[in-house]
């Protein structure tokens, strides 16, 4: 096992006739790395994961996953990776089980297949044919199949699309276990709790490059940012930004007691990425992080 990044992309590029879908994206993950990858409608995230998997060429820009360029790498190279694609329609007349321990045959050393069923939660519709699944039972057999193999390295591309929130957890739980077993994944997502709930860090891409990236609680220097404290006063509401937040609820407990109204709030991940995507303005914090207790 080398220690070397699982991937190395620098100054990607790749256009579709005129639209340059991605533009110059620079990207590293590293081997046990969990890495989301943000960004609007069209940013070119799937471009991307499709260049890395060797399914797309691209026009310009450097490759290396798992130590091999993906448009010259061979069949062993793609063993070691797991991939699940937005949507595969293909052999939807062979049921659950099928598929799965069929899939599980291509790898030297495969996971067990009813294992990997559990997991995915498909238990019951191990004798279902693929097409008759729902859209959220087919994504997750979608994952089955990228994951079946034990590969090094998988890319999940909008992975929960379609899932219900239990759904949703049982996936995120399933991600914890590859994490467990060292796998470095690549995912993008459009859930903004998704990618803050299993990412060590986001990428956030737009117009076919990197904006910002960093783990999800630092993202735009989301944590050096100003708090702002709210309360009440007889004479009405009062805002303040602080650096010191502690320092003025503590001040603000010593004049009132008990503060009326107090919250502390700073931006959430929806907030920065909306800002970096260029929604919305990033400086307006929208919702509390914890309660603050107030000492007495
Ligand atoms: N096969 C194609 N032919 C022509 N244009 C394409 C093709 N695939 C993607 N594009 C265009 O390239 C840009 C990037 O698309 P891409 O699918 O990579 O974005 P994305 O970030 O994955 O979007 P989404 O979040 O909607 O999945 C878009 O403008 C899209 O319309």
């Amino acid at each position: 096992m080398t220690s070397a990044p699982a991937v190395e992309v620098s100054a990607l590029r790749k256009a579709y006739g005129e639209k340059q879908a991605v533009d110059g994206l620079d990207l590293v993950v590293a081997r046990g790395e969990i890495v989301a990858v943000l960004g609007p409608n069209g940013a070119g995230k799937t471009t991307t994961v499709e260049i890395l998997e060797g399914f797309r060429e691209r026009d310009g820009g450097d490759v290396r996953v798992l130590g091999e360029d993906p448009a010259r790498a061979g069949r062993a190279w793609r063993s070691r990776l797991g991939v699940v694609l937005q949507s595969t329609d293909d052999l939807a007349e062979a049921t659950v089980g099928e598929l799965v321990r069929h899939f599980a045959r291509f790898y030297p050393q495969a996971r067990d297949a009813d294992e990997v069923i559990d997991a995915v939660g498909l238990r019951e519709k191990v004798r279902t044919r693929a097409r008759q699944l729902s859209g959220g039972q087919r994504r997750r057999l979608d994952v089955a199949l990228g994951i079946v193999g034990r590969p090094e390295l998988v890319f999940l591309d909008e992975p929960t699309t379609g899932f219900d929130p239990q759904a949703r957890r049982d996936f995120w739980d399933l991600v914890a276990g590859l994490r467990e077993d060292g796998t470095t994944i690549l995912l993008t997502t459009h859930y903004l709790e998704e990618a803050e709930h299993l990412a060590d860090r986001v990428v956030v891409v737009n117009a076919g490059r990197v904006v910002a990236q960093g783990a999800p609680a630092d993202l735009g220097g989301r944590t050096a940012r100003q708090a702002l404290v709210r309360w009440t006063t007889p004479d009405g509401p009062r805002e303040e930004r602080t650096d010191t937040p502690t320092a003025l609820v503590r001040d603000l407990a010593g004049r009132y007691g008990e503060v009326p109204g107090l919250q502390v709030l700073r931006p959430t991940l929806e907030d920065v990425y909306l800002s970096l995507i260029g929604d919305a303005p990033a400086t307006t914090p929208a919702a509390p992080v914890e309660p603050v207790e107030v000492a007495r």
